[in-house]
């Protein structure tokens, strides 16, 4: 074995294999690399070919010294899709066969490991963890306030407000503490409107959620000042709590004096990143163009496609619109679009496969983002002050939508609603009539964003202890 004086410890960092949660995850293992810890971050063979053909995380992430990319198999066939509609295969999947690879890809490991940071829906990493006699970090890459509502579910049932009695979305929801003033049904993730408590989602967010006080800590991609009274709730099941958001900005910032590959291009993207749009920006007026990206895992049908093309041609305004390759249900219809659509497109208007997001939303060009409210999205808008029209998919992003426009004060909710009229206005909206109002409370967001994980901000703080607390874990040996 190594002489383990001599080596700082080995994290294994084990994310939840779909865009989202690798994006973050992936930051905050660069973030702790940084900081001089040694790395392994355990991808899925699937995921790991993607990011291998679209992206240059090799040569970059060669540039931290003791940094390993390795990956497992998810127990999948190859074609499996792994998309949003099938996802509860990928964690059964895991469980009965990624479990025993992780352990004993452990095991048998060159460096023995540490501590292992894996995302918090995979409870069986913490019995990996425990039969292997080895701490554990847990990372969920949602938002808290979804969070808070997960661990809620249970309240939920017990005062008979899971499921739903009647179709009335617009019923308050009184169980979750700390949002009684203004969280509807509507308003909790969508798997709670399958009226069947034994809906799959519901038992895997309720189950799961038990799982976290299990871990060391918890860590959390987000900031005090956000979601600090979701946060106390949190802390009462969770006392050691982790919150390092926005981890893209810290990284950004940590890097932003460094030359190393790593400060070019940082794309953990799954497709290939389209870069024209960024000079098509160049050529657009100040804070004129309205971003519009669905995220990772969102599959819209051709009619609410033409639903939003119409509604944003008709408000007039410039937009970029990623219209990722498998994001039209059935597949894209390709011809006959209307010539006007066309014609308005051209003039004003830019689609891409996948754009360079981070990049896109700090443009100068951008003065808007009708965003699905992924919580990535969500923290990488609020940074750049850029406001939002949320129009929620599934998960966490209508609990994240609701925070968006009823909370924060940073956009306008669109939560349901995908008819051309709705979104001209809301587009009008946000990027004329309200704009001034938009954009100052989103710019003072953006601002708090950045003091919070500059030194002496509770982000920054609060990585500084992550990485002591590792760093005093005596490596006890794991195996062997
Ligand atoms: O053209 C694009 C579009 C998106 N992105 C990036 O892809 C990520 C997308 O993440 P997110 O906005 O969180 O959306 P999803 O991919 O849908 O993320 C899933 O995972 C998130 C937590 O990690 C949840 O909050 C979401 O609801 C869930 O759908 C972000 O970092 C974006 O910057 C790009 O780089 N280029
Ligand atoms: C497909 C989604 C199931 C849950 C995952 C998630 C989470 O943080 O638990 C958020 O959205 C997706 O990344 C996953």
């Amino acid at each position: 074995m190594d002489d383990q004086g001599a080596l700082p410890p080995h994290v294994l960092i084990f994310p939840l294999p779909f865009q989202g949660p690798v994006n973050s995850t992936l930051k905050l293992a660069e973030l702790l690399s940084l900081s001089g810890l040694h790395i392994t971050f355990l991808l899925t063979d699937f995921i790991h070919t993607r990011l291998l053909r679209h992206t240059n995380i090799n040569s970059r992430l060669e540039t931290y010294p003791g940094f390993r990319l390795e990956s497992i198999s998810d127990g999948l066939p190859e074609d499996h899709p792994r998309s949003s509609d099938l996802f509860m295969e990928l964690f059964d999947s895991m469980k009965a066969v990624t479990k025993p690879l992780l352990k004993e890809y452990i095991l048998t490991s060159r460096r023995p490991v540490t501590c292992i940071i894996a995302d918090g829906i995979l409870g069986f990493t913490c019995d990996v963890a425990n039969e292997i006699g080895i701490p554990i970090f847990y990372c969920r890459t949602m938002s808290a306030c979804c969070l808070w509502v997960s661990f809620c579910l249970p309240k939920l049932i017990e005062a008979g407000e899971l499921p739903f009695k009647g179709d009335d979305l617009d019923t308050p929801i009184t169980s979750v503490p700390g949002m009684e003033g203004f969280l509807r049904r509507r308003d909790l993730p969508t798997f709670c409107r399958s009226g069947d408590l034994n809906d799959p989602s519901i038992q895997l967010f309720k189950t799961e959620i038990q799982e976290l006080p299990r871990a060391h800590g918890l860590i959390l991609n987000t900031m005090e000042h956000l979601e600090g009274p979701v946060l106390s709730h949190i802390r009462v099941h969770c006392p050691n709590l982790y919150t390092i958001g926005p981890v893209h900005a810290q990284l950004k910032s940590k890097l932003g004096g460094m030359t190393t590959p790593s400060s070019t291009s940082s794309s953990n993207g799954l497709w290939k990143e389209d870069r024209s749009c960024i000079t098509w920006l160049d050529s657009q007026p100040s804070k004129s163009v309205i971003y519009i990206s669905f995220g990772s895992l969102a599959v819209i049908t051709n009619d609410q496609r033409m639903e939003f093309w119409h509604g944003v041609v008709n408000s007039g305004t410039r937009f970029l619109w990623v219209i990722r390759p498998d994001s039209i249900a059935g597949g894209d219809p390709g011809s006959n679009i209307p010539v006007e659509l066309s014609l308005a497109t051209e003039e004003r208007g830019y689609i891409v496969g996948w754009a360079p997001q981070e990049e896109v939303l700090a443009h100068a060009a951008i003065g808007g983002f009708l965003t699905h409210s992924g919580w990535n999205s969500t923290l990488e808008s609020l940074t750049e002050g850029v406001p939002m029209i949320c129009w929620p998919y599934f998960l966490d992003q209508h609990v994240n939508s609701r925070f968006v426009g009823e909370v924060w004060k940073l956009g306008l909710d669109m939560k349901d609603q995908c008819v051309r009229d709705v979104v001209e206005k809301m587009v009008k909206d946000l990027m004329e009539v309200r704009k001034g109002d938009f954009i100052r409370v989103a710019d003072e967001m953006g601002k708090l964003a950045k003091k919070s994980m500059g030194k002496g901000g509770l982000s920054y703080y609060n990585l500084d202890r992550l990485i002591k607390d590792i760093a005093l874990i005596n490596v006890r040996p794991s195996h062997g």
